[in-house]
């Protein structure tokens, strides 16, 4: 399934089929791994510093390879303490407060991302560090919305002379705000890193790299590089746990089946770890089907955009076309996911037995993009959700909860989901309780020394 929307003489292709979007962005990604020209956001707010919206060419080549070098899976596995950590304080608020689950998962992703780019924690959302940051992203939120500015469909616009384009004013000035913020971030690396009190971090693996040559990096660069991390992977990590603990408690017989795995691998007198996984493939199948049944990036994530002139299945596509990856619709084609809507965790573990069609790609799902723009946090991302969903399997039990005045459990709408490109649940309510008092027991003695081990990234 292919849909072209024509914007002018613009053409966006909308790609709803799993494997034209595999034949398209992953086997000719040489072809269609740029980006659309982004005026406001792209070239006016951040001078095209960001990954996210870099087009193809040499600047993005280099970016990418920065990126790689800091995620690769090396590297990944030094941030595992720090994710285990984490995790076990997360499991702990679930005891304290377990109705505030969403905050508490936006809390574990949100400072594991600070940690991983700056070395330093977030102990709750109200930090002022985090604030910053969320305020940053929120203004970059309203520079993406559609006909927000006439110089997105009119590039010709940002040639405006400042004095008489007050939104060109404003969007500078806080571009200067946000590179001031960022850089002050990358430096208080540097500092620390001079007084020897900056634990392995992104930003401090970019410096090391610039003191060996200079030429490699400059300041601009790390600084956006990092900058970088909160953005893209803070969100998507606690939206996918939301969708998980939504998909628990509205199926519940698929945690019951995971609890069985977990008891036989694990036992009840320590948490999951990853050595566990490959005795624990329910458990992986869960995770896979999380990111399948609701993708956080609804629309495949930033679109991509074509280099050259090209031809598919009798189709010309033209240099510059604008090419989305409908991830809702790829992920719910009843073709390659029989009952899309249920949550079948067995789909991963005997694939096609239903009649499906193979997936055309090795994950079983494009949760995480395509070809050359694929994202370059998957590895990271992927420890997270091994390490949060096992234990929070392994330690709570997840059900529907109950009308304080009837007694009728109230069942979530598995459809109510937040608007936009990156899409979350809407708030709903479930019970989350401590399975048994012997795994009360492990979180409480484990999150002890999780906070030992977070002292060192303790916010300044
Ligand atoms: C469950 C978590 C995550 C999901 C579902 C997710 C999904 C995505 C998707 C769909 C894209 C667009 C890919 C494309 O254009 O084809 C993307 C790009 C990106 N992601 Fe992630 N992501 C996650 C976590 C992370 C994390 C933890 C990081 C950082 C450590 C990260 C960093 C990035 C970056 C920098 C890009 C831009 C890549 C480029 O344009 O070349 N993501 N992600």
């Amino acid at each position: 399934m292919l849909v072209t929307v024509w914007a002018g003489r613009r053409a966006t292709i909308v790609i709803g089929d799993p494997q034209v979007a595999c034949d398209l962005l992953d086997h000719r990604s040489a072809i269609y791994s740029s980006r659309p020209r982004f005026v406001i956001m792209g070239e006016l707010f951040t001078n095209n510093d960001a990954l996210l919206t870099m087009p193809h060419g040499d600047k993005w080549r280099k970016t990418r390879k920065i990126f790689h070098s800091g995620l690769l899976t090396k590297a990944c596995n030094s941030y595992k303490p720090i994710q285990v950590a984490e995790s076990q304080r997360l499991v702990m608020d679930l005891v304290r407060s377990p109705e505030n689950f969403g905050k508490h998962l936006e809390r574990y992703a949100a400072s594991l991302m600070v940690c991983v780019a700056y070395g330093q924690r977030v102990d709750n959302l109200e930090d002022p560090l985090i604030k910053r940051i969320y305020e940053r992203m929120a203004y970059m939120a309203t520079l993406n919305v559609p006909g927000a500015f006439w110089a997105e469909s009119f590039p010709v616009l940002k040639l405006i002379p400042d004095c008489l384009a007050p939104w060109k004013r404003e969007v500078k000035r806080r571009a200067e705000e946000s590179t001031q913020l960022l850089s002050e971030l990358a430096f208080d690396v540097r500092d620390r890193m001079e007084t020897g009190d900056a634990p392995a971090c992104f930003t401090k693996t970019l410096w090391e790299k610039r003191e060996e040559n200079p030429e490699a990096l400059s300041e601009r660069e790390i600084a956006y590089a990092t900058g970088s991390l909160f953005g893209a992977g803070s969100d998507t990590s606690s939206s996918t746990l939301t969708s998980f603990i939504l998909a628990m408690t509205c199926f519940p017989r698929v945690a019951a089946k995971a609890q069985e795995e977990l008891d036989r691998v694990v036992g009840h007198d320590r948490s999951p770890t990853w050595c566990d996984a490959p005795n624990l493939p329910y458990c992986s199948a869960i995770i896979k089907e999380t990111l399948r049944w609701r993708p956080v990036a609804v629309m495949g994530g930033t679109p991509h955009a074509s280099i050259i002139d090209d031809h598919y299945n009798g189709h010309f596509i033209p240099k510059g076309t604008t090419i989305l990856g409908n991830l809702w619709a790829i992920h719910h084609n009843e073709k390659y996911f029989k009952d899309s809507h249920d949550f079948i965790p067995e789909r991963y573990l005997s694939p096609c037995e239903d009649g499906t069609l193979p997936y055309p790609h090795r994950d079983g799902h494009s949760a995480f993009g395509w070809g050359r723009r694929i994202c370059p946090g998957q590895k990271l991302a992927e420890n997270s959700l091994f390490i949060t969903i096992t234990r929070i399997l392994w330690g709570f039990n997840i059900s529907k909860a109950r009308d304080q005045i009837t007694g009728k459990e109230i069942v979530p709408d598995i459809f109510a989901y937040t608007d936009g490109f990156n899409s979350k649940p809407q708030p709903f309510q479930c019970r989350i309780e401590p399975r048994c008092p012997r795994v009360l027991e492990v979180i409480e003695q484990e999150s002890l020394l999780g906070e030992q081990f977070l002292e060192k990234y303790k916010s300044r």
